[in-house]
């Protein structure tokens, strides 16, 4: 368990200025995370990585000279939010272009892929790497499934590498897809790990069991058995990884850089005597052992587990992973560090955003809207626990704090931007944000979209009208389906968002008041969540142990459907109805 913190909601905050005040010489703060302390080279190209919080040193500890420029750093194993990303890349520019490197987890892809596209549209040249290293996270015919673990590291370097050493953005992209290509994972866990201040561990292994190839999330396994002994686990771990050699490549003779990786409590000391063994059977395999690293690469908190990383390399590759660099968790050979001036230290402050204009009628309804967003708030705080517990079955066992993070960010944004004369519009829209930039993970960036369409759609003039209102709702679903890609059926929100909003349209086109259409739309949207238990996981986090999910409603329906009845409650009550055009 995690022993030591204040306010566990301000945890991860409070550990990124720790973690920036004892490594200043490395490390500066800016907004969304760290970027290097000290001069990059102007015109190359700028690494910057991220992923969610509770994995150090992964992200932040591989900052610095020789490794990457900067880190964007999400909540407690939540994905960092789109404007985070793009505001550690743009401290982190040397105009030479960018890449962003992270694991492949859905709500990392959602939020890095946005950041790409507003860096590209200010013209900045941009392009990404997920990493999918872990082998027991889908079969090697979909390597562009599976996970990033432990592997995250020798894209990384080596992409860092080249960038150091001048390579333009196109092959800098090229070194990071063939180091993936040629990075290879496999891991078991003893123990899952408590986040801070909660009561419960967030997912477990049972006592005297190891959970075979569990993700550092939680994320189920492919088997489960005994605990073998150290050499036991050693020979399974290298036959696994042996029965996958990257394309082309030959095991005799191969020049591989093995990477044991302790996830949070196996003590250095165990995983010495795991390598012990590991270090004979690929000898024995007429493997070339080059620079092996055994100790905490990525780590799940107080996760008892080890993952074993094959990195195959060749010429250039193993180049560029012995170069020098000098990052808080990485050091390697001599670099030479120049730091920042003093004001180049400081990080640029927030802006407070300016509220547009609205009318008096608008500003009026955007109370209507705050009051939905409080309902919302306390039917999820009613819900995080269930919530959190349907997400285990086969997900990571987040989704309940991740939805009481971004609600709570999205009730106190709208609040405030009342507060200061916003109208109906520009509320929805300053909540999205909030909700996109505090919760980050899969719903953040989901649910950010909807309130942004739904914001759009109502504008700052008129009191919203049920016109509008379902308009809104039909672009939100338009834009997570464009977007996430998910479709009808795969199990995930969008058997929800979908029905309800066609729901929600075709009752108000035949003239129904907003309050009558939500409320028939509503019935629609609790049975679409009920229905999600019968269908098998095609997205997301659940995907990979789609069996283990029949039987259970997908979290990310439920808690839509949940929110959706909230709001039709709000809108049954006659204050709030006051609000509205058709009510005026
Ligand atoms: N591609 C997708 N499109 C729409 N919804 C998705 C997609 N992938 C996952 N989801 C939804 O997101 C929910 C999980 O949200 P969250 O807990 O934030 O995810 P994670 O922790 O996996 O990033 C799922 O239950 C599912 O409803
Ligand atoms: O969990 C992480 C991000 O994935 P989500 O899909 O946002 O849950 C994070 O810890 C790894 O980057």
């Amino acid at each position: 368990m995690t022993r030591l913190f204040n306010e566990p909601s301000a945890f991860a905050d409070e550990m990124i200025e720790g973690f920036v005040a004892s490594h200043g010489r490395w490390v500066r703060r800016v907004p969304g995370g760290v970027a290097r302390s000290t001069r990059s080279t102007p015109g190359s190209v700028a690494l910057v990585i991220g992923g969610g919080s509770g994995h150090y040193p992964a992200f932040a500890g591989l900052v610095g000279q020789g490794l990457a420029h900067g880190a964007a750093m999400g909540n407690l194993f939540a994905s960092p939010s789109a404007q985070q990303v793009y505001n550690v890349a743009k401290a982190a520019d040397n105009g030479g272009g960018i890449l962003l490197g992270y694991g492949n987890y859905a709500g990392d892809v959602l939020h890095f892929t946005q950041a790409q596209d507003k860096l590209r549209a200010e013209g900045i040249d941009c392009r990404s790497i997920a990493v999918t290293d872990d082998i027991s996270s889908a079969p090697l015919a979909e390597k562009h499934k599976r996970r990033g673990i432990a592997g995250d590291l020798t894209v990384f370097k080596v992409a860092a590498a080249a960038a150091e050493a001048g390579y333009p953005l196109d092959a800098v992209v090229g070194i990071a897809e063939r180091a993936n290509e040629r990075t290879r994972s496999f891991g078991v866990a003893f123990t899952g790990c408590t986040l801070p201040g909660a009561p419960e561990p967030l997912f477990t292994v049972p006592a005297g069991r190891m959970a075979v190839g569990m993700g550092i999330h939680g994320e189920p396994g492919i088997g489960e058995t005994g605990i073998p002994t150290a050499d036991e686990l050693a020979e399974l771990l290298v036959k696994d990884l042996l029965a996958e050699v990257p394309d082309g490549l030959q095991i005799q003779g191969a020049r591989v850089v093995p990477i044991l990786n302790g996830l949070g409590s196996v003590k250095y000391e165990e995983l010495f005597v795991l390598y012990r063994r590991v270090a004979q059977l690929l000898a024995e395999a007429g493997i070339i052992a080059v620079d092996p690293q055994v100790g905490e690469l990525v780590t799940s908190f107080d996760m008892a587990g080890t993952s074993l990383t094959l990195f195959w390399l060749d010429p250039e590759l193993e180049q560029l992973w012995l170069a020098p660099a000098d990052a808080p968790a990485f050091r390697r050979g001599a670099v030479t560090a120049e730091a920042l001036d003093a004001d180049e230290l400081t990080a640029a402050a927030e802006q407070l955003t300016v509220i547009p204009d609205a009318s008096d009628e608008s500003k009026a309804s955007a109370t209507a809207v705050l009051a939905a967003l409080h309902a919302a708030k306390a039917v999820i705080d009613a819900n995080v626990a269930e919530l959190g517990r349907i997400d285990a079955i086969a997900g990571d066992g987040d989704h309940g704090i991740g939805m009481e993070r971004g609600i709570h960010a999205a009730t106190a944004a709208a609040a405030d931007a009342v507060e200061r004369g916003a109208g109906a519009g520009t509320v929805l829209e300053l909540a999205a944000d909030a909700w996109a930039d505090k919760a980050g993970g899969t719903s953040g960036a989901l649910w950010g979209m909807a309130l942004r369409a739904v914001g759009h759609a109502v504008g700052n003039t008129e009191r919203p009208t049920a016109q509008a209102v379902a308009a809104g709702v039909a672009e939100a679903k338009r834009s997570i389906m464009d977007f996430g890609k998910a479709k009808v059926g795969d199990k995930t929100l969008v058997d929800v968002l979908a029905p309800f909003s066609d729901a929600l349209t075709a009752a108000v086109t035949d003239g129904s008041r907003l309050r009558d259409a939500w409320g028939t739309a509503a019935a629609v949207a609790e049975q679409a969540a009920e229905a999600t238990a019968t269908l098998l996981p095609l997205m997301g986090r659940a995907r990979p142990h789609a069996e283990k999910s029949l039987g259970t409603p997908d979290a990310g329906a439920v808690s839509m459907a949940l929110i959706i009845r909230a709001i039709h409650n709000t809108l049954t009550d006659t204050t709030v109805t006051t609000l509205l055009k058709e009510n005026a």
